[in-house]
Parts: C-alpha cells; structure tokens; sequence
C-alpha cells in the first residue's frame, strides 16, 4: 500500500537528493534479477538513512537485514573515519553480489558483511552502535531491540523499517503474525522509558528511537 498519491510521491521524489549512478543502477538490478524487490529502501528512503547517518556521524552502525545491499550503502555515507558498518543477512545467495556493490561504492573496507541468523549473530559482537536499523524479519523486532538495545550508546539511535506495515497496523482485528508482531514491537519500544521514539510516515513508516537512558 502506498500512503501518499503517485502525484505526491513524485513530487516528494522530485524535490529529494537524488540517488547516486551506482544505487540507481543497484535498484535497478535489484529490480531485475532479485525476488522481492519491494524489500529495497529505494531513491527516498534511502536518502533518508543517509541524512541520519550524515547527522550523527556514527562510528558504528548495525544494520540487521542487508539484502542487496542498498541501505547499507547509504548508511555507511556518514561514518566517522574509522568507522564500521556491520551487515547481517542470512541469505548467502545474494553474497557476491552485494559483495561487488561494496566494492563499487569504494566501502567494502568499511563494512563487515555477516552471513547468518541475525539473533545468534549479535550476542557476538562485542561492540558499541551509535545508529542501529533494525530492517529484517517482523516476527524478531521485539528480539532485536532487546539484542541491542545494550550495545547502543548513550544518546545513540535505533531505527526501525517498516513499521506501519502497509497500514495493516491499524486492522488489529485480522492481524496475522507479521502485523501482530510489528503491533507488539510499536508499543513495546513506546512504552520503554530508555527510548524516545518519533514514528515516520517514511514509505512503510520508520520507528525511530533516541537511547536516553541505560
Ligand atoms: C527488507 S530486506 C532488507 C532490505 C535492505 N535493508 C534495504 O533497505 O535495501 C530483509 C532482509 O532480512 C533478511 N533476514 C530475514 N530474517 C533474517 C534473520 N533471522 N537474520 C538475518 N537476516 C534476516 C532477509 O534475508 C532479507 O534480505
């Protein structure tokens, strides 16, 4: 479902930043060749998590969910030097070719790309995020954010794709396990006092958390 017209979107589309050659000719592929394209932030979005990620500078950012690889390129646009972006997916067909995106966009050094399942992967990384997108399976939002919510610093933040769900979020009496998920997800990260969350109606709506307390 899309939320604004095709008019507006274009308007939108037509006054934003546009997307680089490469992520352009990533969307492209990604269109082409892949299953599930719609999975891809795209032209907007994408801008959108680079503009986060050019404000907060972050020196480390996770990013759970890589696919083809589209918005860990735009968030790795505002790393710190020497900063790290890491990336986990866990399907390894799609392995070469982000792999090769990285290599084009020239930041293939800066990310460390992850091949598995997210939840056994995380407990292992033995590192401080300053920005986490949180952007893979509905059913683990509640899982991831208390995965990371202990690896964020202070101040730090946490964005969450896809939360309005298509706008299946307000159909709470038909909710299947996805929307049910994402439902549980919406109130639990509203209701801790660790967090304050600003909700974005950003293409299929972006939690966006501030970590203000341990
Ligand atoms: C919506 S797509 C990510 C889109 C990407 N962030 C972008 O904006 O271009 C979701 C991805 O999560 C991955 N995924 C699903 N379950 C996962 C899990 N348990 N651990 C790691 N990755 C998972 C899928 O393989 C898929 O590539």
């Amino acid at each position: 479902m899309d939320f604004l017209s095709e008019e507006l979107q274009k308007y939108v589309e037509d006054h934003t930043a546009p997307e680089s050659e490469l992520l352009k000719q990533l969307n492209r592929e990604t269109h082409a060749h892949v299953m599930m394209p719609r999975m891809l932030s795209g032209h907007v979005q994408g801008r959108v998590l680079a503009a986060f990620s050019h404000m907060i500078k972050p020196h480390n950012v996770l990013e759970i969910g890589t696919y083809t690889g589209y918005s860990a390129i735009c968030l790795a646009e505002g790393l710190s030097k020497d900063g790290k972006l890491y990336t986990i997916d866990i399907n390894e067909e799609l392995e070469e070719m982000v792999k090769d995106y990285f290599v084009k966009a020239g930041v293939s050094d800066k990310i460390e790309y992850l091949i598995g399942n997210a939840v056994d992967l995380i407990p292992a990384l033995k590192v401080q995020f300053d920005l986490v997108f949180i952007d893979a399976d509905k059913i683990n939002y509640s899982n991831y954010f208390d995965l990371v919510i202990d690896k964020v610093t202070a101040g730090g933040f946490i964005v969450a794709d896809n939360v309005l769900w298509s706008g299946k979020v307000v159909n709470q009496d038909k909710a299947d396990k996805d929307t049910q998920a994402l439902l549980d997800f919406n109130r639990k990260v509203h209701n801790d006092t660790r967090v304050e969350n600003v909700l974005f109606p950003v293409r299929d709506g972006l939690m966006v958390m501030r970590k203000i307390a341990d």
